[in-house]
């Protein structure tokens, strides 16, 4: 059924026997699957035999091969063995890492055979080889070319995504992979074929070479030979062009496409941000001047009061920035481990703005006049001053009890403020009336600070009116003043210092034991335009927290502090509710947070000033309330541990 053929190839081992089968299978029968491989061990001979030969161009039908090993190897009792080899394992189960390593390794390795003059391959060992250039041109010629497809698959007009792109890329890198594969494969046939060209020992037998079959002369078959592989190598050699020019087809489609997608996605980004911009202006009414510079809804700013005289023995070492840009505030503290080694620790809290002994009224002011500008605006605000007894909430709020220019408070600033900018509004049609409430909360009840004797108010009860509509809040049966002229504020100003609940307590003589709020309440309209906008502005002195144990409170002043704790305490959760956007939020725990309702939520914007004493007595009240002020901020970190990076000392 086989016609057998016999090969004699050198081989220096039995092992050899393998690779000589294998060689053979390559250059003859590059698509069998199985090999069954006989051998004899007493005469060296080994059969191979390969239903695909029949396939092979240069067989003759059915055959049964042989090949015969100069030196004899060992059987181990066992004289016949079957082996199984299977093709390269198939391109698609490799990864990308392995076919991109081949690709490169392929690449490299026909550049430097391309480089190569076809004399100057060197020669290895090896055997028979015959028939590839056939093989590889027959394939060539029937297989698809899979860059063809690729571009024929690419549509011209249709627009691809980015990931569609590269998956494209990656296709045909893989082709290409492939392509260099099989070219490789071809060029190691092509080697081989060389080879037993140099080869000294291979005794060649023409009769196992169909093309050459009649020919005796050794010679003329070398030259036969040769002739070919130049003609195989011209063949790949073209391939290879053929393959790169469609490459560069594919690739400019491939970057066409790529920046089509680019323009359009920039299109599109442009175009989003016209209407965008678009929205923005429309949105826009009523405009907010310089509103960006308060971003967000709620602030937190630190202040810490400058020590007088008589403090200098007893300063605690808070270190901050020399200039009002920082935001750090940090607690230095000496610790002693268990061994009495002393260790400086710090802690640090982080603020929207952190100011320093040195800040002057007017910079503090500057920090807060876009809150005040949002509120000409139509808007409603809220700010706090809070901080222990004596760190100089009154101070920033109202100023020193004998203003000057120079160290008034924010009050007095801010109603100015409003004075100039409803002037300015003038000219575009603005009609503003101000009005203004200025009440204490005292034991969580209202009272009136512009009434002549605000602790008896014969009866009156005092309510919290809410208009929903407006978005604006009065105190129902309080004084309500027309903000019309400095005059009138200045006496507005006046008459809340005198009325408002003071006692003299250890820390401070004229402590305020209750938590004032001067409610401004602007109402504007535009005779050109019609449009109207109502606007709240609270500015809040709470009233000095203080731990009872320290205060040493006693009858009306500790129920005082307890009403003053238990408000600030709520105040804290309502501002906590309002961060986190909590669904639920009880206002009417406290009449001080169902006061500010209205100015603390939505729109409105808030800014909590915390006060910090200088003294080192004060420690534990000036970490309390920082703490305080770090929950209101939340959004800030805390860091306890660590080297601090602050040098500069209080004093
Ligand atoms: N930045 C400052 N510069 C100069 N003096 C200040 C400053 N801050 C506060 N003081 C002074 O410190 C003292 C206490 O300040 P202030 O009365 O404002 O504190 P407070 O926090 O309102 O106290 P309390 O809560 O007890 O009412 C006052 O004499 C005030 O003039």
């Amino acid at each position: 059924m086989y016609s057998n053929k016999t090969f004699k190839v050198t081989s220096s081992s039995a092992n050899k026997v393998g690779s000589t089968t294998r060689k053979i299978r390559k250059a003859q029968a590059p698509s069998s699957k199985l090999l069954d491989f006989e051998y004899n061990d007493y005469s060296s001979f080994a059969k191979v035999k390969s239903p695909d030969f029949m396939k092979n161009p240069i067989t003759t039908g059915n055959e049964m091969k042989e090949v015969r090993c100069d030196i004899p190897f060992t059987p181990k009792g066992r004289k016949t063995q079957s082996i199984y080899h299977t093709r390269t394992p198939s391109l698609k189960r490799k990864s990308d890492e392995i076919l991109a390593d081949e690709l490169h390794r392929n690449i490299r390795s026909f550049e430097n055979f391309q480089n190569d003059d076809i004399t100057k391959v060197p020669s290895k060992r090896s055997t028979i080889c015959t028939g590839s250039l056939k093989k590889f041109t027959s394939l060539r010629t029937n297989q698809s070319d899979p860059l063809e497809r690729v571009t024929k698959h690419l549509p011209p007009k249709t627009k691809f995504t980015s990931s569609e792109i590269e998956v494209m890329n990656l296709r045909n890198e893989i082709l290409r992979a492939k392509i260099e594969l099989y070219i490789k494969e071809q060029i190691e046939a092509l080697d081989n074929t060389l080879q037993l060209h140099d080869a000294p020992e291979v005794d060649y037998e023409p009769d196992h070479f169909m093309d050459y079959e009649e020919t005796d002369d050794h010679t003329a078959y070398k030259e036969a030979h040769i002739a070919e592989i130049k003609d195989g190598l011209i063949s790949i050699r073209q391939y290879c062009e053929t393959m790169q020019s469609k490459n560069a087809n594919v690739n400019p489609d491939v970057n066409h496409h790529k920046n089509d997608l680019e323009l359009s996605t920039n299109n599109i980004s442009q175009s989003h941000k016209t209407t965008m911009k678009h929205r923005k202006l429309k949105k826009r009414v009523p405009p907010r001047r310089n509103l960006n510079d308060h971003k967000g809804n709620i602030k937190v700013f630190c202040r810490v009061r400058p020590p007088v005289l008589s403090e200098c023995e007893d300063i605690a070492d808070i270190r901050f920035p020399p200039c009002s840009n920082g935001k750090k505030i940090s607690l230095a503290s000496i610790k002693r481990n268990y061994w009495g080694v002393e260790r400086e620790t710090f802690k640090d809290y982080k603020f929207d703005k952190v100011f320093g002994a040195s800040a002057t009224q007017e910079e503090i002011y500057s920090n807060v006049t876009p809150i005040v500008q949002s509120v000409v605006d139509g808007f409603n605000g809220c700010i706090f001053a809070h901080g222990q007894t004596c760190s100089g909430k009154t101070y920033t709020m109202q100023g020193p009890e004998d203003p000057t220019i120079f160290n008034e408070g924010m009050i007095p600033r801010a109603v100015r403020q409003i004075f100039d900018n409803v002037d300015e509004l003038k000219a575009q049609g603005w009609e503003y009336e101000i009005e203004g409430q200025f009440i204490e909360i005292y034991n969580d009840n209202i009272r009136d600070l512009l009434s002549d004797d605000p602790s008896n108010h014969r009866g009156l009860k005092f309510r919290t009116v809410h208009d929903e509509q407006t978005g604006t809040t009065m105190v129902n049966k309080a004084k309500t003043v027309n903000l019309d002229s400095v005059a009138t504020l200045n006496w507005v100003l006046q008459m809340a210092a005198k009325n408002r609940a003071v006692a003299s307590t250890k820390s401070n003589p004229n402590s305020s034991r209750s938590h004032s709020i001067f409610m401004i309440r602007l109402m504007g309209t535009n005779t050109v335009t019609g449009e109207n906008r109502i606007g709240t502005l609270n500015l809040v002195d709470l009233a000095g927290s203080e731990r009872l144990s320290k205060s040493g409170s006693q009858g009306d002043q500790l129920q005082e502090a307890r009403y003053i704790n238990s408000s600030l305490s709520h105040l804290k959760t309502v501002i906590q509710g309002i961060k986190e956007k909590s669904d639920h939020i009880n206002f009417r725990n406290s009449t001080l947070t169902w006061l500010l309702k209205n100015s603390l939520r939505g729109n409105a914007k808030v800014l909590m000033f915390v006060h910090i004493s200088p003294l080192e007595s004060a420690r534990t009240e000036t970490e309390s309330s920082l703490e305080f002020a770090r929950l209101v901020n939340s959004a800030h970190y805390v860091n306890t541990n660590g080297k601090n990076n602050l040098h500069y000392h209080l004093l």
